[in-house]
């Protein structure tokens, strides 16, 4: 079952469908033509309409204490799925795992971020690691978001520390001992995350590289949640060319490959 590539509409399903994202997710899956909208699923919604409605895959865009729920029961229900909600865990992501050996077949495409932007980013950080001694993220949200730091600011950090690690570089420099509890931000794999919320920001990150007489800033901003969209949909079409647990969008994208938009 590849996507767009039979002759019917891929029947597709949104959890969370009255969120933020959930409703601009609703919204590019009904206007794409290759693809069929068939259950807007929210909180206290019975997650069977999703079966009885004969959806293929799950989009979940809900909250951290449900994502783990959601995909179990897709997993279960032969529905693959495409998640870009937060809160996932190394215990997690082997959780998953395990699900996905019960059910071979299925996809599980866990995105900490959907935009083209951010995955850029999260590449270029990750060729530049290596070359500059000291590294921070800095991840900047809207107030109503529930989580910090951002799950892109974790795997960022992740990717980060990884590839520091590869080219054997010594731990980040710092002399500092904290007069504030917090003042240096988390501690992801040696790597320190800040989360900033401010009213007005939507999603926003930097990666601040340092080396003897030099700074490099990678900054990806996002204004409006229209930018995820391409991403969500490329998830949707090729969840099921991805059998097993896949996390990042980046693995679905030719990054190195001809120039071309994520949703082309
Ligand atoms: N990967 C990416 O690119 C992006 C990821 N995100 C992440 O996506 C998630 C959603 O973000 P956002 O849309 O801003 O958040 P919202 O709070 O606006 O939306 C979450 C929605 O999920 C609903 N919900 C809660 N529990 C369930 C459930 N069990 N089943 C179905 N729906 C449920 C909520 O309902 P109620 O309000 O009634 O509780 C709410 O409508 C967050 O984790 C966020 O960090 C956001 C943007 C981009
Ligand atoms: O909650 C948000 O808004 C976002 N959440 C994701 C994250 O935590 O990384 C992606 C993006 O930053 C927007």
């Amino acid at each position: 079952m590849s996507a767009g590539s039979g002759q019917e509409p891929l029947r597709v399903a949104v959890l969370g469908a009255r969120g933020r994202m959930g409703r601009q997710a609703c919204a590019a899956v009904d206007a794409a033509p290759d693809l069929e909208l068939v259950a807007e699923i929210g909180r206290g919604d019975r997650l069977d309409a999703l079966a009885e409605a004969g959806a293929q895959v799950a989009v979940d865009l809900t909250v951290p204490a449900a994502v783990m729920g959601n995909v179990e029961w897709c997993l279960s229900h032969g529905v693959h799925v495409v998640t870009g909600t937060t809160g996932w865990t190394a215990d997690r992501l082997d959780t998953v795992r395990q699900w996905c050996t019960q059910a071979p077949a299925l996809g599980v495409l866990v995105a900490p971020n959907f935009g083209i932007g951010a995955v850029l980013v999260m590449r270029f950080a990750q060729q530049a690691a290596r070359f500059f001694e000291s590294v921070e993220v800095v991840e900047l949200h809207h107030p109503d978001k529930l989580d910090a730091p951002s799950g892109t600011a974790v795997r960022t950090a992740q990717l980060i520390a990884a590839a520091r690690a590869e080219a054997g570089l010594d731990p980040v420099p710092d002399a500092t001992v904290e007069a504030l509890e917090g003042a240096r931000g988390a501690d992801v794999d040696g790597v320190r995350v800040h989360a900033v919320r401010l009213r007005g920001l939507l999603a926003h990150q930097e990666v601040l590289l340092g080396g003897p007489g030099e700074t490099l800033t990678l900054r990806d901003d996002t204004y409006d949640r229209a930018s995820f969209m391409p991403g969500v949909l490329v998830g949707v079409r090729k969840v099921a060319d991805h059998p097993g647990l896949t996390v990042g969008l980046e693995n679905y994208l030719d990054l190195d490959g001809a120039p071309r938009r994520a949703g082309d």
